[in-house]
């Protein structure tokens, strides 16, 4: 290689030293690395698609819902059960259908006060109202060309995959594929509209343990920012494989990438308006498949199980991977990792997700907007300097070594 010095000033290295850089390719923000994996072109969409996970309404939804999100896994039954008796507990009721209701009113709502004539179809991968549904009601009233909000903000295969292969699945199965499209927004993980709740929650937790009568010292509080965990196979492939090589993002691909760059950005703005500055981890929860197989840690309950020894007094946990107040934060941070603090002596707060914030609500519909105006990269907020993320996803972008290859919508084509 032959390095070229501009002493001048002129030319492409703008007179700094060449010679003196590293012989890497300079970090850009992935969508600033542009290709057509970013899309400037402005779309003329007829609908938006709100797609859930969906979830059980009642006793007798458990077990088929259950078999539903774990079809062509061969997940025992056994397990089955374990997880069915969180659901039981609860009535056999998971709230989040019921949020996706709020959500897709609210969304409605703030579209119809912006004067945006774009209708709202709701459709979730595993329980009733399914993708099929939603997209061929939509196709019987016009509505071809959709943009899809997917109810999970990180690249994984679980949060951003799925939700593409369930799209191009519903395309084939409903016959619609000719003339149906499904875009998709970018992975909104450090959207300002997205962080809102999580800054404001973790802020007035902070102040509140630090203050009043039985405060605790900012040094005896540690925030825990807690995820679902995947297979650490999944989390390698996280995200574009060129992007997970080049940055060195290791095991956690660029699902913990993103996760930990969102809660450096919110421990760092609530020290902005507090001027208190937490201890902070990124930890995993609701982990399944066998203990053979390795999957992201530390689990919230063991980490949460070293802090007395290490002088902390009150632990803040934050739902930083979920949008709404489902069975994952239900069962597995309320009940769990509250007994786990309980049990070692330490005060615990359980922060907001974004659930319907207003600022949440109308961040989803500037996502959108971006699509439809064909929004400059520059123009496109997001806190951290990894995004914003892409528009269209990469052929392989965290694809499942697991289950094997399948289409996906929504992508560039392989
Ligand atoms: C990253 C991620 C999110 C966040 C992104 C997003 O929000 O989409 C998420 C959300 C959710 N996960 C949910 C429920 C379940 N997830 C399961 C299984 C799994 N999740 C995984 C990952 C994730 N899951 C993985 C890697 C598996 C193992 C299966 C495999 O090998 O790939 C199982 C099967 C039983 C079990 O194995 O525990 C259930 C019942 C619910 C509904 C809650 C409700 O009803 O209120 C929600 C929102
Ligand atoms: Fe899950």
């Amino acid at each position: 290689m032959t390095t070229v010095t501009h002493a001048d000033g002129a030319g492409p290295a703008g007179g700094r030293d060449d010679a003196a850089r590293p012989a890497v390719v300079p970090y850009a923000s992935p969508a600033a690395a542009a290709g057509p994996e970013h899309v400037e072109e402005p779309v003329a969409y007829d609908a938006i698609l709100l797609a859930g996970f969906g979830g059980p309404e009642g006793q007798d939804d458990v077990i088929p819902f259950l078999r539903n999100v774990t079809r062509g896994r061969g997940i025992p039954d056994e397990r089955l059960e374990e997880v069915a008796h969180h659901y039981r507990h609860f009535g056999g009721v998971s709230p989040i259908n019921e949020h996706n209701r709020q959500l897709r009113a609210a969304l409605q709502a703030e579209l119809d006060a912006r004067g945006l004539d774009l209708p709202v179809y709701w459709g979730n991968r595993n329980w009733a109202p399914y993708l099929e549904e939603a997209v061929r009601e939509a196709a019987d009233a016009g509505d071809t060309r959709l943009i899809a909000i997917a109810t999970s903000a990180y690249s994984s295969f679980s949060s951003c995959r799925q939700y593409r292969e369930d799209f191009a699945r519903v395309l084939e199965a409903t016959g619609l594929g000719e003339s149906v499209t499904i875009d998709k927004v970018r992975p909104f993980f450090d959207h300002p509209g997205f962080v809102h709740a999580f800054v404001a929650g973790v802020r007035d937790a902070v102040l509140d343990l630090t203050t009043g009568e039985d405060a605790v010292p900012v040094d005896a509080v540690r925030v825990l920012f807690a995820t679902h965990s995947i297979p650490t196979a999944d989390a390698r492939r996280s995200g574009p494989a060129d992007l997970n090589e080049r940055l060195g993002h290791g095991d956690g691909g660029s699902y913990a990438a993103q996760h930990r760059a969102v809660a450096a950005y919110v421990v760092e703005q609530v020290t902005a308006a507090t001027g208190l500055e937490p201890g902070w981890d990124l930890v995993y929860q609701s982990r399944s498949g066998p203990p053979s197989q390795p999957w992201l840690e530390p689990d919230v309950n063991d980490r949460i199980a070293e802090l007395p020894g290490e002088g902390v007094r009150a632990v803040v946990i934050v739902p930083l991977g979920f949008v709404s107040d489902h069975m994952e934060v239900m069962w597995d941070l309320d009940e769990e990792a509250m007994e786990t603090a309980a049990e070692h002596g330490l005060r615990a707060v359980r922060t907001p997700t974004p659930g319907v914030d207003p600022v949440y609500v109308s961040g989803l519909v500037d996502l959108v907007l971006e699509r439809v105006h064909g929004t400059p990269t520059a123009e496109r907020p997001a806190v951290t300097e990894l995004g914003p993320w892409f528009d269209v996803c990469r052929p392989g972008c965290c694809e499942n070594v697991r289950a094997g290859f399948k289409p996906a919508a929504a992508g560039l084509a392989p």
